[in-house]
């Protein structure tokens, strides 16, 4: 892929993204990284503030993916990279197209929301961008390539909707996690050996990531494939669908974290 990218911020996300486009088609040579602490163990080249990013290196994406309340004190540095050649790609949780223009304070930046995940890393990244005005279709198109190399892309145009996209996909990866620590810890309590109950949480997660990810069937069919009737599984899906159970439990994690988002939006 010949894409030119300036990644600003090389944390969990921005890392997770750098660590995937450098296994799956991006060449170290098209990559400038500036982390003001440095990265360990990458082949791109990186530097420690907008000023020392080589001259002439012209970016065809900035890739904005610091916290997105350090944005208004980080961005203005890169307002000198905007021109109709060049998107800006925002990672930032709730940080709206109009504020991030604010905080890079170009007329003429062109921005991108957008909102990845840690799986990215290893090429199983979900993302969604929204496109700021003045977006072109190269542009659009640069992104999705670029977004691709490490997961699904999909586009929304009404930005009200990257608060729930954020909750969703964005959050998401930790509440499996979550899931997986608390599976772990139930199986501890039901008599299993600590390390044996982390492998069997871990390895079934995964297991059934695996199979939805590959499966032609939808989860419900998924699950439904798994209960017996009058089983084992049903008896533990009538706790987990019950009152206060998984759904009613996920819909008020991800509409906290949409509000957060919210909030976030600078
Ligand atoms: N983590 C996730 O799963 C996801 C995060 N995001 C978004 O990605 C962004 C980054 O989050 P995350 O990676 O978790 O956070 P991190 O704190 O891990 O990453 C932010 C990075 O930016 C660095 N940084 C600080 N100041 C500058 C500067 N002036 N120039 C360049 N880099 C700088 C930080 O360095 P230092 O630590 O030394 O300050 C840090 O390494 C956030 O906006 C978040 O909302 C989006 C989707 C998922
Ligand atoms: O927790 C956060 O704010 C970031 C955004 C989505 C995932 N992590």
């Amino acid at each position: 892929m010949s894409i030119s990218i300036l990644l600003v911020g090389c944390g969990k996300m921005g890392g997770a993204m750098l660590s995937g486009w450098l296994e799956h088609s991006v060449s170290p040579e098209a990559v400038v990284v500036v982390e003001p602490n440095g990265v360990e163990e990458t082949t791109a080249k990186v530097v420690a503030s907008a000023d020392a990013v080589p001259d002439g290196f012209r970016p065809d994406v900035v890739v904005l993916a610091v916290k997105p309340q350090m944005m208004d004190d980080v961005a203005p540095a890169f307002a000198r990279f905007a021109s109709d050649k060049t998107v800006f790609l925002s990672i930032a949780a709730g940080r709206t197209l109009a504020s991030l223009r604010r905080a890079v304070g170009a007329d003429e930046a062109v921005i991108v929301r957008a909102m990845p995940n840690t799986p990215s890393a290893v090429g199983r990244g979900m993302t969604v961008c929204c496109p700021g005005e003045g977006v072109t279709d190269a542009m659009r198109d640069t992104c999705t390539m670029l977004l691709e190399a490490v997961g699904q892309v999909a586009w929304v145009d009404d930005e009200a909707q990257m608060d729930a996209v954020t909750a969703v996909s964005g959050s998401g990866p930790a509440y499996v996690f979550a899931l997986t620590e608390a599976m772990a810890a139930a199986g501890e309590k039901a008599g299993l050996p600590a390390n044996l109950a982390a492998m069997l949480a871990r390895a079934t997660v995964c297991g059934a990531g695996e199979l939805m990810y590959r499966a032609s069937e939808d989860p419900a069919q998924l699950r439904e494939n798994v209960t017996s009737p009058g089983g084992t599984t049903a008896a533990a899906l009538d706790v987990l669908r019950g009152e206060d159970g998984f759904p009613a439990l996920l819909e008020k994690a991800v509409a906290a974290a949409a509000r957060r988002s919210k909030e976030l939006a600078g």
